[in-house]
């Protein structure tokens, strides 16, 4: 049987930092960063019994309960590629599904046959999560030494989310890692631009799929190439959606990643637009996350600011274009005083207090909480702490996290620490008791995206 060497690759989460629900359609770009907090893929062959071959791949996430998923898999013709099915420990249990990384499987290995055909030998997957992926992520003692992958010792559905991005780090880092398993280097080389390009359109039809919707895909576009000005691709380019084992299945994935043309003719470009060269954090300057423990959640506030606009499209056009402006202004400024070494910080600041007043109103126009009265008290009291440049709520906004632009000190943190020790966030009813607090996570700034790593970094650090 072949043997294969095992594989690492981390892909990092993201911030939008401007360009929520702009992003979502083409004419408009999104500013997003890379986060320091990554994803964690290990691609180790499964040591079989002589002569015993299991069609088995074994995913287990090692810091969470119930987290080890076992799938089967086979190959199935009419170019429907591999079929895969989660296999029961005990017949009589429910199945513990886990989307993303089923779909991400499925979707890896059909490429992986269309393209060159390997044998897809038996494989144990790990994946372990930076710690800020998950709120009281670190041990209740302050003086308990911090796991580099922390124990959460519950099931992911019950660690509650900072909203980093966990699913597209993760499929990106599980894509990456497959890819770079069971291809050879000619075929499949991370380090090149034609393998990211290809990883990047493998990983977005996925993400997609298992989300079982076509966002903007900014989140897997930063985690492929790290920090960049987005624009997102057509979403028709994704409009067909088969399942892994369906007929022509891995046919049409394969033409799709590779930008071949399709056996109608028609060939799948893909028009997203990477801009790393436009994003720069100056030197000095950093950003920041503050998590925001409220529990409220305000679902589907994409679909009504979206029906708001397709209602009111004159005065959302008059909106979007004055926060496109604000949002570009801030990406070329940070970019500005990057390369000129220029500290003029009044510009800075005056870009993220144009981006605020736009999103205010574009929340009290759509109805919609984008930035609520809570986090308006939030981001002006961090905004005075000295060496606070600017903040803004990022995304989708919400009684969720915000983001800061700070100089890079220490005592610039240790102030806002103080201000946040105190902070009870008002919930959406107004009132501090259905709020929570504010913490700053440990996470800032990353320029780059995937990125192989070495697997004896790994190696004690999984069980075996
Ligand atoms: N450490 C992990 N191990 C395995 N799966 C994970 C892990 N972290 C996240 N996931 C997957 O991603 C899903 C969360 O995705 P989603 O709700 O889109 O959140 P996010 O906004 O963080 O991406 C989880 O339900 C799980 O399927
Ligand atoms: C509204 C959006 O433009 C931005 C949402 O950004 P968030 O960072 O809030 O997203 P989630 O991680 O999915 O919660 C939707 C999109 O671009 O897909």
């Amino acid at each position: 049987m072949v043997t294969r060497d095992a594989v690492a690759v981390s892909a990092p989460g993201k911030v939008l930092l401007a360009g929520g629900y702009l992003v979502l359609d083409r004419a408009y770009t999104g500013l997003v960063f890379g986060l320091d907090a990554r994803m964690h893929v290990v691609v180790e062959p499964i040591s079989t019994t002589n002569g015993v071959v299991l069609n088995e791949i074994v995913v287990n996430s090692p810091q969470f309960a119930d987290a080890v998923w076992e799938y089967g898999y086979r190959l199935v013709g009419r170019g429907g590629g591999m079929s895969i099915t989660q296999l029961r420990v005990d017949a009589d249990l429910s199945l513990n599904r886990n989307i993303f990384i089923e779909t991400a499987l499925g979707y890896a290995i059909s490429y992986i046959a269309a393209v060159s055909s390997p044998q897809i030998t038996p494989a144990s997957v790990t994946i372990l999560a930076d710690n800020d992926y998950y709120s009281a992520s670190q041990p209740n003692d302050k003086n308990a030494p911090k796991a580099r992958f922390h124990n959460f010792g519950v099931p992911i559905s019950k660690a509650p989310k900072t909203g980093l991005g966990s699913s597209a780090a993760l499929v990106t880092a599980f894509t990456a890692a497959m890819l770079s398993y069971y291809l050879p280097k000619d075929l499949f080389d991370l380090s090149t631009e034609p393998s990211k390009r290809r990883l990047h359109n493998l990983t977005q039809a996925a993400h997609c799929a298992a989300q079982g919707k076509v966002g903007s895909g900014f989140d897997v576009a930063s985690a492929v190439y790290g920090s960049c000005l987005y624009r997102r691709f057509s979403p028709n380019i994704l409009a067909s959606s088969a399942d892994p084992g369906s007929a022509d299945f891995a046919t049409a994935l394969k033409d799709l990643v590779d930008e071949t043309s399709n056996a109608d003719g028609s060939a799948s470009t893909w028009n997203t637009e990477i801009h790393r060269d436009a994003v720069k954090v100056p030197k000095g300057l950093r950003l920041v996350m503050c998590d925001v423990s409220c529990g409220s959640q305000t679902p589907g506030m994409v679909k009504k600011v979206l029906a708001w606009r397709k209602q009111n499209p004159e005065e959302a056009d008059a909106i979007w274009a004055d926060l496109h402006t604000a949002n570009e202004s801030l990406a070329k400024e940070m970019k500005a005083m990057a390369e000129a070494q220029n500290f003029g910080l009044e510009r800075l600041r005056a870009c993220f207090t144009r981006i605020r007043e736009v999103i205010r109103l574009m929340s009290e126009k759509s109805g919609v909480p984008i930035e609520p009265l809570a986090q308006t008290e939030l981001l002006d009291a961090c905004e005075k702490v000295d060496g606070v440049i600017g903040g803004v709520v990022p995304g989708a906004g919400g009684y969720d996290a915000i983001s800061l632009l700070i100089e890079d000190k220490v005592e610039v943190i240790a102030e806002l620490g103080k201000l946040l020790a105190g902070w009870r966030f008002r919930g959406e009813d107004g009132k501090s008791e259905s709020g929570g607090r504010v913490t700053i996570l440990g996470v800032r700034e990353e320029m780059e995206g995937v990125r192989a790593e070495r697997w004896a970094d790994y190696k004690s650090l999984i069980a075996t």
